[in-house]
């Protein structure tokens, strides 16, 4: 009989690609998406991680590989996976892991991230905690999340804006918690890839320096035209 492993064992030590693109860019596009997922797989990630349940069940039925679903709605305040109802429609998309906020900010519909667990196990799916401070993280682990992950240390209040990734954050949770810890968030190159691993990340999330040719672009132009 053969098992199949768990999403979170199936990352352990290894590289999730997020295949994603903001509204307006040229690569939002569904059959896009499920390409960059395909070659992500194809170079060896172990995950992806994609927005929109339309591109979650996409890229299921594309790929192999365990999917990390989540719903943006807004950029502002809770915007990734803000409600049970967002989660419930990543989850019946066929994501295996549900990514939503946890960090400590209001709720847009006043529900709570612990009711968002609840749902989306009885779902069968998994979560992950996508949070901006330890002290979110641990509860977060507390409220039953398969994985914590630095998604929000930068981009909500209490954490420190960087350039580069928070792997102090990293260390930090790995230390305080025994639930997974991810490190996502402006890791640009392979060798900070690996040094979250040696911080105690269980995983690693590279988005736009893999899937993002418009903001690559972009790095470049800009650094000719500042000469
Ligand atoms: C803050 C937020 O909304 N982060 C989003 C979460 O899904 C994505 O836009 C990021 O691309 C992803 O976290 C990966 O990070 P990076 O693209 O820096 O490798």
């Amino acid at each position: 009989m053969t098992t199949t492993p768990s999403p979170v064992a199936a990352v352990a030590g290894r590289l999730i690609v997020s295949c994603q693109a903001p509204e307006g860019d040229p690569m939002r596009d569904t059959a896009t998406l499920v390409r960059l997922a395909r070659s992500a797989e194809a170079g060896g990630a172990a995950a992806v991680r994609v927005n929109d349940p339309e591109v979650v069940a996409a890229v299921a039925a594309a790929v192999a590989l365990p999917v990390i679903g989540l719903w943006k709605d807004g950029d502002t305040g809770v915007y990734i996976t803000p409600t049970v109802r967002h989660a419930l429609a990543v989850a019946e998309a066929g994501a295996h892991v549900v990514a939503a906020d946890a960090t400590a900010r209001p709720r847009p519909d006043g529900g709570s991230f612990a009711d968002l667990v609840t749902a989306v196990h009885a779902a069968g799916a998994l979560v992950m905690a996508d949070v901006a401070t330890l002290e979110e993280g641990a509860l977060a682990a507390r409220q039953g999340a398969d994985l914590v992950s630095t998604t929000l240390s930068g981009y909500a209040p209490g954490s420190p804006r960087r350039t580069g990734p928070d792997l102090e954050l990293v260390a930090a949770l790995a230390r305080a918690t025994a639930t997974p810890v991810v490190a996502e968030g402006r890791i640009t190159t392979p060798e900070e890839a690996a040094e979250a691993l040696a911080r105690g990340a269980h995983s690693v999330v590279v988005g736009t320096a893999i899937t993002a040719p418009t903001a690559l672009t972009h790095r470049f132009a800009t650094h000719l035209t500042r000469r």
